[in-house]
């Protein structure tokens, strides 16, 4: 039984974290940060809303001032939205439309459905609440009272959210047009693997020999990580198996990049090179392989530390299923700490359905597919043939984390791809 520096995804993720630097910050347009980290806070301009309005169209009244037994009240004046509101005459209501702002003074609306209208005589119309029409409700009925939402200054969202249209919807509301976010993560992907093709083919190589394969790694790494907005992922770089070119593949990597992810090459095999050359080149091992399934021989390290600039180096296993779920699983999780995230990101629980795999002192990382009837999802386990299985994982919507000794049915997180 192999011994492994953490006992879990989880803790491996919460150790590694400490070891890396958060990225700096810029200011960018609103427009352009959706997606992005927020590093420091926007807050509310003013009190929201800034002054007392009118919730519904209707007539504005003072609740004490309200005619005891039913009787009509008098409109004077009227409130639209965008315009200062009239002065409020004792006794009468004011004429009121969604969004205007109320007079000084009254603290209801009653809406127009609640009240019969007479055209009045002498030109002063008068509206008379419609018998139902609850008369005792509290002062403050189909008002938005001045800062109800939130007051002046304070806080709209914390730092390490990642944007999204509803917090644009806040920000924009106070006339803010650029936010402070963190720098997008600088991510390279290095896929090692002398069998392994580039995509797209070598002209000169008509057709790929059986005992070679195209990438599937380095295309699937960077669709993961691309649709992420606050990372910045470079395309694929081929070095094969030869250690000295990996070598200086990575070092070139790092010098420009906040992490290095490597496909291939981390297990015991004669040309797994990728813990060796990243250990020459300074690189700390923070743990080299996990009780997880697929995933075992991922490898890990650090380029100076959490204060110091600290980079990160992924060693992806080579097979494909295994790359992908480990980069979902560990990567993701890594960067969005060096992006400056708070937490991970948020998963789903799902119930599963039975797999034909055994419990195993191995964390199992089982690619599924979601299916919702009747209201109710459920993730179908699928049935491949391990964790070279590309074409199983093709119907994949992402995968369900099983821990370790537990039966392989039942309700566990799902992280989709
Ligand atoms: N004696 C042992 N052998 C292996 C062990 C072990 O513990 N003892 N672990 C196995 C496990 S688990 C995995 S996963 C693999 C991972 O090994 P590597 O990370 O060193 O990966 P490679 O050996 O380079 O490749 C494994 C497999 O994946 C294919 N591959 C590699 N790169 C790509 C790519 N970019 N696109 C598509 N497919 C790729 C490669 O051809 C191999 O078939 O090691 C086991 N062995
Ligand atoms: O755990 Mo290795 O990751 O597939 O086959």
């Amino acid at each position: 039984m192999p011994t492994f520096a953490f006992d879990s995804p989880a803790a491996a993720i919460a150790a590694s974290k400490a070891a890396l630097a958060t990225a700096g910050m810029e200011d960018v347009p609103l427009s352009d940060a959706v997606g992005r980290v927020l590093a420091v806070a926007p807050a509310l301009d003013r009190d929201s809303p800034a002054c007392d309005l009118s919730a519904m169209d209707g007539y504005a009244v003072q609740t004490a001032e309200l005619p005891a037994g039913g009787e009509g009240i008098a409109v004077i004046g009227e409130a639209a939205a965008g315009f200062p509101p009239p002065p409020h005459v004792a006794g009468t209501a004011v004429r009121i439309f969604t969004g205007a702002p109320l007079s000084g003074g009254c603290d209801r609306v009653i809406r127009q459905e609640d009240v019969r209208f007479e055209e009045g005589p002498g030109g002063v119309d008068r509206i008379t609440p419609l018998a139902g029409w609850d008369a005792a409700k509290e002062a403050g009925a189909n008002v938005r009272r001045r800062g109800e939402n939130g007051r002046a200054d304070d806080p709209l969202a914390e730092p390490g959210v990642v944007v999204t249209a509803a917090l644009v919807a806040a920000v924009a509301a106070c006339g803010i047009d650029r936010l402070t976010v963190r720098r997008r993560v600088r991510v390279a992907i290095l896929v090692t693997g002398s069998e392994v093709r580039e995509p797209g083919g070598d002209p000169a190589i008509p057709r790929l020999p059986p005992w070679q394969i195209r990438d599937a790694n380095g295309p699937a790494v960077a669709a993961l990580l691309g649709r992420r907005p606050y990372l910045d992922v470079s395309e694929p770089i081929y070095v094969g198996d030869d250690p000295a070119a990996l070598g200086r593949a990575f070092a070139g990597l790092l010098d420009c990049h906040d992490a290095v992810m490597t496909t291939g090459g981390v297990s015991v095999g004669d040309h797994d090179a990728v813990p060796d050359a990243v250990r020459a080149l300074g690189g700390t091992t923070l743990f080299h392989g996990l009780p997880i399934r697929p995933g075992k021989p991922v490898f890990a390290a650090a380029f100076g530390t959490s204060d110091r600039g600290g980079r990160l180096a992924l060693g992806l296993p080579g097979n494909p299923v295994a790359a992908l779920c480990v980069a979902r699983r560990i990567g993701v999780e890594l960067l969005r700490h060096v992006a400056g995230c708070a937490g991970e990101e948020p998963t789903l629980l799902v119930d599963m359905t039975p797999t034909d795999g055994r419990p195993l002192p191995l964390w199992r990382f089982w690619p599924v597919l979601l299916r919702t009837e009747g209201g109710t999802t459920t993730a179908e386990a699928l049935a491949g043939r391990g964790a070279s299985d590309t074409v199983a994982l093709a119907r994949s919507d992402g995968f369900v984390e099983v821990p370790l000794h537990e039966p392989m049915a039942g309700r566990y997180p799902f992280r989709a791809w």
